[in-house]
């Protein structure tokens, strides 16, 4: 199966280095030249992976017409861009594997959605799970859900990708594996804002295990399924996320603990931290499913300029309650 992959960040980049393992030709379609000249010159991506040796039998471009003889779409580009992006692709019938974990802002929907609305006529998976792109890229161990309703494209998308170090785990729960990777950036920031803000590591474990339950009560609301949930997508995800400064969302978290704003953090960042989009977007969403998202609701506090010390004392001092209702 001949792979595209549309958008040269830091994952998409290291999906083509996967797809391209055994030498077959990958087509990677990026925004930036730089990007394009330097994967094609030198088999780095300096912007987005520098120091990485990228497979020589990847090509980059930034014509979507190279992308004509591709069998199979894997879609990388962040959640609020998708709509724009998937709106020049010509996708026709074939499948899109969408990598990007987020939920879009105005619509409030998940990255299938979009792509469903936008092209009926492709089969869609979501490829998601605990996948630090430069260590996949590195060819370290890693383990992803790769999520498809069509039990044969799910069983081909699969076998095409894996390798000796990349296990795909098949889900026919779409939904559900691409809610746990929505989610899990949000409460990245939240234990991010933890470390920066020196509460401790009990804190970051009460919020790791509360955070799962307002991900697992909100993924079942829109369709989920709780074991997907508890899966690589959801609670895999949500401990490499939660536990790592390599996560951008993590990171900026670190930063509001420290005091500084989401505008002076975000100013100047070339990479993306999806959850500060998906944070505000989710707490709709919630509300609009009639879902309680607590440590949700305090990210967005956070982004929004609250202090930490008054976001901290809100959700301490909300009522006492049972653990599992
Ligand atoms: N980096 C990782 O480790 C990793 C792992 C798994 C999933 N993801 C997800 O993959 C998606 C892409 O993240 P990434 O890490 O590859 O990105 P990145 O931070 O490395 O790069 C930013 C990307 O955004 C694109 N972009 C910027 N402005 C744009 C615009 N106006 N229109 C279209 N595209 C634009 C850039 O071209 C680039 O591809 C995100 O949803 C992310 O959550 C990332
Ligand atoms: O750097 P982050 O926070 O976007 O996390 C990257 C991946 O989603 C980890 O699975």
């Amino acid at each position: 199966m001949k792979i595209a992959v549309i958008g040269g960040g830091a994952w998409g980049t290291a999906l083509a280095q996967v797809a391209a393992r055994g030498g077959e030709p990958v087509t990677l379609w990026a925004r930036e030249d730089d990007v394009t000249t330097s994967v094609n010159a030198r088999h780095e991506n300096s912007l987005f992976l520098p120091g990485i040796p990228l497979s020589p039998s990847i090509r980059a471009t930034g014509d979507l017409a190279d992308i004509a003889d591709a069998e199979a779409l894997l879609v990388v580009v962040p959640a609020q861009f998708l709509r724009s992006v998937l709106t020049q692709v010509p996708v026709e019938c074939r499948p899109l594997v969408l990598c990007a974990k987020g939920i879009e802002a105005g619509t409030q929907k998940l990255v299938a959605e979009v792509a469903r609305e936008l092209h009926p006529d492709a089969p869609v998976a979501v490829l998601s799970g605990p996948t630090f792109a430069h260590e996949v890229a590195r060819g370290l161990p890693t383990a992803v859900t790769l999520a498809c309703e069509d039990d044969s494209l799910r069983e081909r998308l699969a076998e095409r990708l894996a390798g000796p170090a990349f296990r795909t785990y098949g889900s026919s729960d779409v939904a559900g594996a691409e809610i746990g990777g929505a989610v899990k950036n949000v409460l990245a920031i939240a234990c991010g804002v933890v470390e920066g803000a020196g509460l401790g590591l009990n804190a970051r474990a009460a919020l790791i295990a509360r955070g799962f339950a307002e991900m697992t009560r909100f993924g079942v609301a829109r369709g989920g399924r709780p074991e997907t949930l508890a899966g690589l997508s959801g609670l895999g995800d949500l401990v490499l996320t939660c536990s790592s400064i390599n996560s951008r969302n993590f990171s900026l978290g670190v930063g509001l603990g420290q005091g500084k704003s989401a505008a002076e953090l975000l100013a100047d960042r070339r990479t993306v931290a999806e959850g500060a989009a998906t944070a505000p977007v989710l707490r709709e969403a919630a509300r609009a499913a009639g879902v309680d998202m607590p440590v949700t609701q305090a990210v967005c506090a956070l982004l929004e300029g609250t202090p930490v010390g008054q976001v901290v004392d809100a959700l301490l001092s909300r009522p006492l309650r049972e653990e599992h209702v």
